[in-house]
């Protein structure tokens, strides 16, 4: 797994290096050259353009430049102000020796010659802004921003796409879109998350010194992203000797006369993830419609109100069923009543593994009147509970529907105020968004995301629905909820990736992605086992993460 530190814990490894020996001028020509190489190691690629910022982030565009040019490359730097004029002493030294090596310096150009620059151009380094940023990019780099994104050339960032917030992964005026980020000794979570995964291309980090390892680890890290192999230990090995019992059963409980199809696609999606055995318990209002679209899947009719949503009595019989499964999912589609509070509150008493969706959350959030995390008796048991909230649901459940988190470390905080408060391992929050956190009181793990086919309705059903069936099938240790929920992300993305490939990226619905779901496990499983063999394939399939080409 890889480190994701908060932008201030980066400054604090850096300051950290700076005191073992490593001095931020050093540091400097170190990022410098690893940006160089990463722009060195693009084919075909001669005529190169940096553009340089006034900050140290400028000044790692500057080594660069100077480094590209001792090795052949035809390198012009775009800056607004001489070198000798820049204020911070390091940026203007690297700036000054970079302009004695040769290279071409143009000081503040009309937009016309800039374009014309950088559409001329194999190469444009962003280097105007880096973690300095705050606020609106202002002129020039406004401008500058609009003429690299128009230029066609290939953009290669210096430690994140100007113009974002390499925190939180938002930008409030125009950013960069890059197509690779060379980024300095750890990932930062506005990469991973919002604008950030559309800005930054691929993710190269460039640690710059051989502490770098050890002092990330020690500054705490906010998040870690998940590599393909961290999930091999989850992965059961394909055996024979299974039975439909063995590989486990689900009990998805949903649904309403309004939303009927919600908990439909929950189970089946259950069935799809491997569960040997799914039952869907609906009202009774709405049971003979839903079993007509169910064929495997046994349909419970419980007790229901006239208005077609659960009735009180409906909890015991919930209870008595769920004693019986390996995993049940309940909240897809049931409104939120007393009677789905009822069965909400009965089954977190119980003893099974539990994942909580959709209304079943903003039961909790009106049992608690929006503050989860001040009854931490609700949440606490022995079986793992897995609480799946998009943003606006995870802020009803801790008081913030006003002000919902907006980027992914505001929700990951929110999160962890929930799996604080009880303070076990068996709770597991995973904070769904563009990127998603799967957050337990040890550990937040950031699954690769998918592709954007992924943002359909019924999509969140189906995510509740796998993690139920590997909950059930893997019987996971309470310390590994996070992997496996991720695990879950996971499968789940590489679905919509194929349901895109069927259906075009703006087609899919949440059935595809469904019927897509046993595909994507063996396509995963293969990449796990074999991520060399599947390498190739995979670059031109799906959206990626740190490790190579894609959107993130
Ligand atoms: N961490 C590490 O170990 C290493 C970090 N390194 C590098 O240092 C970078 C951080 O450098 P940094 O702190 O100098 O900030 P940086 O991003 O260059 O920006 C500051 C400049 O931008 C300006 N500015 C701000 N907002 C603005 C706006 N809205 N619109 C316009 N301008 C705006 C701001 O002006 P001011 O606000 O002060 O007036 C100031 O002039 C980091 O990203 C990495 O590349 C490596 O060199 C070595 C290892
Ligand atoms: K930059």
């Amino acid at each position: 797994m890889q480190p994701v530190l908060n932008v201030e814990d980066v400054r604090r490894v850096e300051a950290a290096l700076t005191e073992v020996g490593v001095s931020v001028s050093e540091l400097m020509h170190r990022a410098g050259a690893a940006a160089a190489s990463e722009v060195a190691r693009m084919e075909g690629a001669d005529t190169v353009t940096v553009l340089a910022g006034l900050g140290n982030n400028g000044g790692d565009g500057w080594v660069a430049a100077e480094n590209l040019h001792g090795k052949g490359f035809d390198v012009t730097v775009v800056t607004p102000v001489e070198p000798d004029d820049l204020r911070g002493d390091i940026a203007r030294v690297v700036a000054k020796s970079a302009q004695d090596s040769g290279v071409k310096v143009v000081v503040g150009p009309p937009r016309e010659t800039l374009d014309v620059l950088l559409m001329g151009s194999d190469v444009v380094v962003d280097a105007m802004l880096g973690t300095g940023f705050h606020g609106e990019p202002r002129a020039p780099f406004d401008i500058w921003i609009d003429s690299v994104n128009a230029s066609g050339s290939h953009v290669i960032a210096v430690d994140v796409p100007s113009g974002l917030s390499a925190q939180t992964g938002l930008a409030s005026g125009k950013y960069v879109v890059a197509d690779l980020t060379v980024t300095m000794l750890s990932l930062k979570p506005g990469l991973l998350s919002d604008r950030g995964r559309d800005a930054c291309g691929a993710i190269v980090v460039a640690p710059l010194a051989e502490q770098t390892e050890r002092l990330v680890r020690e500054a705490d890290p906010v998040a870690w992203r998940a590599d393909l192999d961290d999930y091999v230990d989850l992965l059961e090995p394909p055996s024979n000797a299974v039975d439909k019992f063995t590989r486990g059963s689900v009990l998805v409980v949903g649904g309403s006369s309004r939303f009927p199809g919600a908990p439909m696609m929950a189970a089946m999606a259950a069935a799809r993830a491997g569960a040997g055995y799914v039952t869907l318990a609906v009202p009774a209002q709405i049971a003979p419609i839903v079993q007509s679209q169910m064929l495997e899947i046994p349909v419970v009719a419980l007790p229901c109100e006239a208005d077609g949503t659960f009735s009180l009595k409906a909890a015991d019989l919930v209870a008595e069923l769920a004693e019986k499964r390996s995993a049940t999912l309940v909240g897809p589609g049931m409104r939120v009543t007393s009677g789905t509070v009822g069965i909400v509150s009965t089954l977190l008493a119980g003893k099974r593994p539990l994942v909580v969706d959709a209304d079943a959350l903003n039961c909790i959030s009106r049992l608690t009147s929006n503050r989860v995390d001040d009854f931490p008796e609700l949440l606490r048991r022995d079986a793992p509970l897995i609480m799946t909230p998009h943003r606006m649901e995870l802020a009803r459940l801790v008081g913030l529907q006003d002000t919902p988190p907006t980027s992914l470390t505001s929700a990951m905080e929110a999160a962890r105020r929930i799996v604080w408060s009880d303070g076990g391992s068996e709770v597991c929050v995973v904070a769904k968004g563009s990127a998603t956190a799967c957050v337990s009181v040890d550990v937040a793990i950031l699954p690769k995301p998918g592709p954007a086919a992924l943002a359909t309705a019924g999509s969140g059903d189906v995510l509740g629905g796998v993690i139920a069936a590997l909950l059930a099938r893997t019987g996971v240790e309470n310390e590994d909820l996070p992997l496996l929920a991720a695990m879950a992300c996971e499968m789940h993305g590489y679905a919509g990736t194929i349901a895109a490939e069927r259906y075009g990226s703006r087609g899919v619905m949440a059935r595809d992605i469904i019927d897509a779901l046993g595909l994507a496990e063996d396509a995963f499983e293969e990449e796990v086992a074999f991520p060399d063999a599947a390498k190739s394939g995979r670059e031109g399939r799906r959206d990626e993460g740190a490790d190579g080409k894609g959107d993130e």
